[in-house]
């Protein structure tokens, strides 16, 4: 933290929404060497502490310490900027902690305890912690805790740390409200409580394609101010059971390969990735199979945009109430019944389906730059077969500023629901008598050199691996909410107008 000491007639702005707290100063402790207070009898001083933002969507706690030899005038300050505080209703007391010690390079209960705990202290919010043994422990703990105790939870951890605390929200919340998970068609129930993502992962996606930057201080203080970004949500569903939920990927092909290799080399922390990318990369493989989805007609936006969702997104905001709209005219009939589906066969490299930019820092525009966090809408991205030197090109493009949808070989949808299934379940379904092709070989039996796999991919939904070769997924508009605002638009802006906040202290 940094601070400043302010003297009488100068002058400092700071905007209550965005003060984390105000504290009675002990000037004789603080030991500051020059100022006119040290030939005072007895100054009187508070400590005004508030978000600095900073380059890159970077904030920070700076501090601002006022004084005067009046001490009613002080006492009267204090009581009136806590006052304000109190008017600050989005603001949590009580939070819900769950750490994932083994996320990332294993550092989530040290950046807890060292860079967050002492800001949820400052800010007056109570914490219950808890450090999990075990995957699921915080899942399977959130279907039995008194949920209306807190008002909010907070994941250390990575993405896929934040995917289990979203199916313990989302699962209690369907559980308690009597809403059965397997029905594909169940209109869901809001999940009100806000998760807050601290990222300690190894990629941090959810928490970089809604902050901005993936950073333990910045999403404290995200929390601590009490924003809300609404998320879509979207359900996989095999045969009318329940899989997963998922809010950024859900990739088969590529991701899902590199996930499934990478799982086996966690020992090796973040850099599993690059490793098994590499060696998903060399493999080439494609898969073949059905995919079909419907088309999402409710939103303005498209894959193709220049325009990226940010904070106040007005494309999120009407596609949510396009769909409030339809939903009033059919009343209980499934409009989606009756809308057309989209088919589409082939061999394809990688199937993403995302719901957000997926941005990362690898990739710091995403998979899909232009999706939206809230418009109820994902982005289907189909790399079909093509070669190696192709494939690259494309993987290139995930990190620099260049089209990534601008080659032959990928298309890109934006949809509202989406069904896959792999060649090898169809001719299993369709010819069961057929004994032989149950006994096929790893490889395209038709073209050995062509990469071709027989063999099923996986999915890499939020970075947990799920096996299914036939799904059918559909995105739920705004089912929960972030301790997030979204990316904010211009950066720069916001450091000139704090600079302007600077040149008056
Ligand atoms: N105590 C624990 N021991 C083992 N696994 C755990 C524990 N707590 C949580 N997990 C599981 O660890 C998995 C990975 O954790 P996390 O997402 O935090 O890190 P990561 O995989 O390194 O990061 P990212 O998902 O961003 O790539 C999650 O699926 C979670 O269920
Ligand atoms: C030679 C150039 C290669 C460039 C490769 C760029 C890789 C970008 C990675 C973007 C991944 C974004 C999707 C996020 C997925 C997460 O859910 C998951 C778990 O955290 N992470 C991964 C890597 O699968
Ligand atoms: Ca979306």
């Amino acid at each position: 933290m940094k601070g400043k000491k302010i003297e009488d007639g100068e002058n400092c702005f700071v905007p209550t929404s965005e003060i984390i707290a105000v504290e009675e100063t002990d000037l004789n402790k603080k030991q500051h060497n020059s100022g006119k207070w040290q030939k005072m009898a007895k100054p009187h001083a508070f400590t005004v502490y508030y978000v600095k933002k900073a380059r890159n969507h970077r904030w920070w706690c700076s501090d601002v310490t006022f004084w005067c030899v009046d001490e009613q005038l002080c006492n009267q300050w204090i009581q009136a900027l806590k006052e304000l505080l109190e008017l600050q209703k989005a603001r949590p007391k009580q939070l819900l902690v769950y750490i994932n010690p083994y996320g990332g390079k294993r550092q989530g209960k040290r950046i807890y305890e060292q860079k967050v705990a002492p800001l949820f202290s400052l800010a007056s919010i109570s914490t219950d912690v808890f450090i999990t043994e075990r995957a699921n422990h915080a899942k399977d703990n959130l279907f039995e805790v008194n949920i209306n105790k807190y008002d909010g939870v907070v994941c250390v951890g990575g993405d896929g740390m934040f995917s289990e605390v979203m199916h313990g929200l989302i699962g209690r919340m369907q559980k308690d409200s009597g809403i059965d998970q397997n029905n594909p068609k169940a209109p869901l129930v809001q999940c009100n409580i806000r998760i807050g993502i601290i990222p300690a992962g190894s990629t941090d996606c959810i928490c970089y394609s809604t902050v901005g930057i993936s950073d333990p201080v910045t999403s404290a203080l995200h929390i601590i101010v009490g924003d809300s970004q609404p998320l879509d949500v979207s359900s996989v569903h095999h045969n009318n059971t329940f899989l997963k939920y998922t809010v950024s990927l859900l990739g088969y092909g590529f991701y899902g390969d590199i996930l499934k290799d990478s799982e086996k080399k966690r020992w090796m922390g973040p850099m599993r990735y690059d490793y098994s990318g590499f060696k998903t990369f060399l493999s080439h493989h494609c898969y073949e199979g059905t995919i079909s989805f419907q088309p999402a007609k409710h939103t303005l936006g498209s894959p193709r945009d220049k325009d990226s969702c940010r904070t106040g997104c007005h494309i999120c905001r009407q596609s949510e109430q396009q769909l409030a709209e339809q939903r009033k005219k059919c009343g209980l009939k499934h409009e989606e019944d009756e809308e057309e589906w989209k088919v589409i066969k082939g061999k394809f490299l990688a199937i993403n389906v995302v719901n957000m930019s997926c941005a990362c820092p690898r990739s710091p525009k995403g998979l899909s730059p232009a999706a939206h966090l809230a418009d109820g809408s994902a982005d289907l991205i189909l790399v079909r077969k093509c070669s190696r030197f192709d494939f690259l090109r494309y993987l290139v493009r995930h990190t620099n500023q260049d089209d990534q949808f601008d080659f032959s070989f990928v298309d890109v949808y934006r949809v509202k629901s989406f069904q896959f299934t792999s060649k090898l379940l169809e001719d299993n379904e369709s010819d069961v008598t057929d004994i032989g092709k149950k006994h096929f070989g790893q490889f395209c039996r038709d073209h050995p050199a062509c990469c071709c796999n027989i063999a099923n991919s996986t999915w890499n939904c939020d970075g947990e691996t799920l096996d299914s070769s036939a799904i059918e997924v559909r995105v739920h508009c705004q089912l929960m909410k972030l301790f997030a605002r979204g990316i904010e638009e211009n950066c720069k802006e916001a450091s000139r107008n704090q600079s302007r906040v600077e040149q008056l202290l």
